[in-house]
């Protein structure tokens, strides 16, 4: 960890990408520890920028763009104002919440590039790419769909096919298809600005392994194998419509790539909140005593770790992350979260089916974050979460300290009086949390933070459930007094410290209890609640989650999973074949026909000989049919017979045309039978 005090933090988490709802996982991997983070340094009185905003550009937005026939900018708008307002009511606090399709994004990241170009910090370099001659464009990735060369399935996309997993390029996809026109795309010649990573190898080495031993495991696991892989230049700029224009000449019709524009959405965003506040930008970027945080998810890492720190580097007059604490990924029962199979849950929907229960999913998410490795989601979990600890210890714990002062001293907080050595003990407990609590938010083990915050909770339950006022109250008042002052102590201490973790519920407890000022440095302390104060009424805190609320999620979940199934089910049928014009068919001379006789053919397992009145002769016709029917079953059936195909000797007999059966997708053999009434002769067309 850097020991170095630092003077402000600019903490930023990954910017949601606009084409999509907010889920569990983007909760428990980037937003929920940034805003614990963000709260905390708050409590603890430091200048915080907490930075967000919507990534409205790239490939996959004009795709769905164009799939729900509306504009691009049409479909950011509808995420952008979705996005934002359910982080609000979910009570991430954000000082801003931005979006990249803003004037002020758009020049900021318009100048970013343009300086580092005039600085020549790119490689211009020209290659082939697919271009859609029809729909006159160079086709992005997702633009290209294809067959996979791995496992055949028809509708692999440019980079990747969704049905084995393969990467792919392109250029490996067997008959490839633009997306916008349907025609074969051909190869044309584009030329691209690159930024030349390989150059910042050495020194991101440097900077990550020897400066930042502290990162976490699993990020700086991921460095290590990108740079041990050695780094490539990287195109910056792509062949699109949507997006910022590359601000150089000849470069028209282009637009910066998504992910150098994305990471700088930081920056831009935090210009409109220091203007809109009178703080000065520049303080929170290019100041050595600030301290850049980047949360992001694991899929992420590069981006932040390698791509953005050597851009801010050619740049030179940015500091760069301090941190990147990237979490792993969250998945739901079992299953990867996934927005296109719609696998996952809501955060709009959970706003709306648990209403007033933000702390119960924050605290889920942390209690359960995938800090270290990826983790499941289980409403079963939640569930219990809420009702054995959320519940069963904090609701109770303030539950019994509230109403017992309401009880026996009408609301005000009595005196401490002698200490026995049980009171000693516990103060001298309550003391430790918050350093406790602090260090492992420091080191960014949100997991465990929680847990110290739970145990704070259960040393008071623990307290109370030992030390029994409820049987002192008629015979030793003075005790009783003693004890609840103490339980009060404590309770204010949870207030605060649980303001990172559980804001509404510090927010209801603050009430409670009357507790007007609130900083980090003030819990753990006996000062916290004054003899004489009067508290209000309890209210509750937390109250159970039924069996049926939970099983209604699964079975909605279970609903989904039907419904993907249902969709998925890939036809079994033979690939379409070429087109043929009407000629083509006409020429053929299908006819109904009747089997006569029917034989093996000798030392042959797959061949029947049949005689077939034609209506035109009796004529012989070998097939291979012999391992899906017998002679016996064949003699006398109505048969569909292609009369004019040209004959040819099969195991030395002549087979003067051919009978059409049906073949299924596992090969199996069906007669195609015309109706009994159809006469020998009688012409298919
Ligand atoms: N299941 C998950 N668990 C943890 N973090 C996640 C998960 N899904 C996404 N994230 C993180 O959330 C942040 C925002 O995600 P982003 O909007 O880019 O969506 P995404 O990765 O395309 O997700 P999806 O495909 O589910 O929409 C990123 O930093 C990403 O790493
Ligand atoms: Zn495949």
């Amino acid at each position: 960890m850097s020991n170095k005090e630092f003077k402000r933090y600019t903490i930023t988490s990954a910017l949601p990408y606009a084409n999509g709802p907010v889920h569990i996982g983007h909760l428990a991997g980037v937003y929920v520890p940034a805003d614990i983070y963000a709260r905390f340094l708050r409590l603890k009185g430091r200048d915080v920028a907490f930075i967000c905003g919507s990534d409205e550009h790239g490939v996959a937005i004009e795709l769905r763009a164009r799939k729900e026939g509306v504009t691009p900018q049409q479909v950011v708008d509808k995420y952008h104002e979705q996005i934002k307002k359910s982080f609000e009511q979910f009570g991430i606090s954000f000082d801003i919440y931005s979006r990249t399709s803003s004037a002020t994004h758009h020049k900021t990241a318009s100048d970013f590039f343009k300086k580092l170009n005039d600085h020549g910090k790119f490689v211009e370099q020209s290659s082939e790419q697919f271009y859609d001659p029809k729909a006159k464009q160079f086709l992005a990735d997702r633009y290209i769909k294809g067959t996979c060369p791995t496992c055949s399935f028809p509708e692999a996309y440019g980079d990747q096919c969704e049905n084995c997993g393969s990467t792919l390029s392109p250029a490996e996809l067997i008959n490839p298809k633009s997306m916008l026109s349907g025609e074969s795309p051909v190869m044309k010649e584009t030329k691209h600005w690159y930024f030349p990573l390989d150059q910042y190898e050495e020194w991101l080495r440097h900077w990550i392994v020897e400066e930042h031993p502290e990162w976490k495991s699993n990020v700086a696991g991921q460095c290590k194998s990108w740079l041990d892989n050695g780094l490539r230049p990287r195109p910056m700029t792509r062949d699109l419509d949507w997006g910022i224009p590359v601000p150089v000449e000849g470069a028209e019709g282009k637009v910066l790539y998504v992910w150098f524009d994305a990471p700088i959405g930081y920056i831009s965003a935090t210009k409109d909140w220091a203007a809109s506040v009178g703080k000065n930008w520049e303080d929170y970027w290019k100041s050595e005593d600030t301290r850049l945080i980047h949360f992001i998810g694991k899929d992420n890492i590069v981006f932040h770790c390698v791509i953005f720190p050597a851009l801010l580097k050619a740049d030179g007059d940015y500091i760069l992350p301090d941190n990147v604490p990237a979490n792993e990924f969250l998945n739901l029962e079992s299953n990867k979260i996934s927005t296109s199979r719609n696998w996952a849950v809501w955060l709009h929907e959970y706003l709306e089916e648990f209403p007033d229960k933000q702390d119960v999913l924050r605290y889920v998410l942390t209690a359960n974050a995938p800090e270290t490795k990826d983790n499941d989601f289980t409403w079963k979990d939640f569930q219990t979460r809420n009702n054995s600890e959320l519940v069963a210890i904090f609701g109770n714990f303030i539950n019994r300290a509230v109403v017992l002062t309401h009880k026996y001293f009408d609301g005000k907080i009595p005196s401490r009086n002698e200490l026995t050595e049980r009171d000693e003990e516990v103060i001298a407990a309550i003391r430790t949390y918050p350093e406790k609590i602090e260090k492992s938010l420091e080191q960014f083990r949100f997991r465990e933070a929680s847990t110290h915050l739970m145990d704070l909770a259960r040393e008071g339950n623990k307290y109370l459930a030992d030390t029994e006022p409820w049987k002192l109250i008629k015979t030793d008042q003075s005790r009783v007094e003693t004890i609840m002052n103490i339980a009060l102590q404590l309770a204010g201490s949870l207030a605060i410290l649980s303001e990172p973790f559980l804001p509404f519920t510090s927010d209801k407890l603050r009430k409670m209890l009357n507790q007007t000022e609130v900083a980090w440095s003030m819990a753990g302390g006996l000062g916290l609640m004054a003899d004489g104060q009067q508290i209000n009424e309890g209210v509750l805190l937390f109250d159970k989650i039924e069996d049926e609320t939970v099983e209604a999620q699964v079975q909605k979940l279970m609903d989904t999973k039907k419904a993907n199934e249902a969709a998925n089910e890939v036809p079994k049928v033979a690939p379409a074949k070429d087109e043929v014009v009407f000629d083509d068919f006409m020429k053929m001379d299908l006819r109904v026909g009747e089997i006569k006789t029917a034989e093996k053919v000798e030392k042959s397992n797959k061949l029947l000989k049949f005689t077939v009145d034609t209506g035109l002769d009796v004529r012989t016709i070998v097939s291979g049919v012999a391992k899906h029917f017998t002679a016996e079953e064949m003699v006398g059936r109505k048969v569909v017979v292609m009369s004019n195909l040209a004959p040819r000797k099969i195991m030395g007999i002549e087979s003067q045309g051919m009978l059409l059966f049906a073949e299924n997708a596992d090969g199996s053999l069906k007669a195609v039978s015309p109706d009994k009434d159809a006469e020998n002769g009688a012409g298919i067309a």
